[in-house]
């Protein structure tokens, strides 16, 4: 992680070429449109920070077309040394789970990501063989732990039977996952929103770091300053993941908002 971190940064550029975004940047809704805006994001992103996290809803809303554009964007960023984090959300039962992990993990493959956004819904134990997959060729994913949106915690506050937060019980399975490889720090991590109360989500004495995917800020109303005060003890292993707060900046002002904001990140964690 602390290679990764060195070597990339903290903070993640998402690109999630909304309509409005796509119109605001002169751009048509199409598959034409989100792929120049992805490859005008990648553009401006290299040199100041290190990652992207592409939503993928946006490019699949074109069909075809649309995962045509998503396959060039992946292409370019990861040619340009970026790392990719594929906002994807996946999680399905074991074996079909084997599908979506070799359509985003498999080397050479046209969607092939670094990581992989995944969810636990169907129980994190039914993602093993992804996690495994990820670590085999020296990639990562990140689990939805405590999403950034307020309706996510009616279920991710709910109690398991042992008393543990549901959030807290996926973060201690992904934690449990990675003792068992490498380091013990990843390489699976969370997603953990910046908007989230982390008391009342029982995920505020985790003891051990690991990698967090922390969206929420900006647009979500969460501020890069307060980052530490945020995360407590997690800080350490936080990715900050910025997408509308730093788009909205149109083509004309993106990479000045990105070097911005990649700065602040720095003086930050
Ligand atoms: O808990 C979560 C998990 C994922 N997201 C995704 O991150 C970006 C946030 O976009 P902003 O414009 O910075 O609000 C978006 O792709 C979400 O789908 C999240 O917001 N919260």
């Amino acid at each position: 992680m602390t290679e990764v971190f060195a070597a990339s940064g903290r903070l993640c550029v998402g690109i999630d070429p909304h309509e409005g975004l796509l119109a605001e940047w002169g751009l048509p809704a199409s598959g034409s449109g989100v792929r120049d805006f992805g490859l005008r994001v990648v553009e401006a992103t290299v040199g100041s920070a290190g990652i992207v996290k592409p939503q993928v809803a946006f490019f699949e809303r074109f069909g075809s077309a649309g995962f045509i554009a998503l396959e060039e964007v992946l292409g370019a960023a990861r040619s340009a040394g970026l790392l990719v984090i594929g906002d994807v959300k996946r999680g399905e039962i074991g074996s079909s789970m084997a599908g979506y992990a070799g359509a985003w993990l498999e080397e050479g493959g046209p969607l092939e990501v670094d990581a992989l956004t995944l969810n636990p819904y169907l129980g994190v134990e039914d993602l093993a063989d992804t996690f495994a997959a990820a670590a085999r060729v020296g990639k990562g994913a990140f689990v939805l732990a405590a999403t950034s949106n307020p309706a996510g915690a009616s279920v991710q506050r709910a109690r398991t039977p042992d008393g543990r937060s549901v959030s807290r019980r996926v973060l201690d399975d992904v934690a449990a996952w990675n003792a068992t490889t490498g380091d013990g720090i990843g390489p699976i991590g969370v997603v953990i929103g910046a908007t989230v109360d982390l008391a009342a989500a029982g995920l505020d004495d985790v003891e051990r770091p690991l990698p967090v995917l922390a969206p929420g800020f900006g647009h979500q109303g969460a501020h890069t300053g307060r980052t530490r005060e945020i995360y407590g003890n997690l800080s350490e292993g936080v990715i900050v993941s910025e997408s509308r707060s730093l788009l909205s900046s149109g083509p004309a002002g993106i990479a000045h908002a990105i070097s911005e904001r990649a700065a602040e990140v720095r003086g930050t964690l």
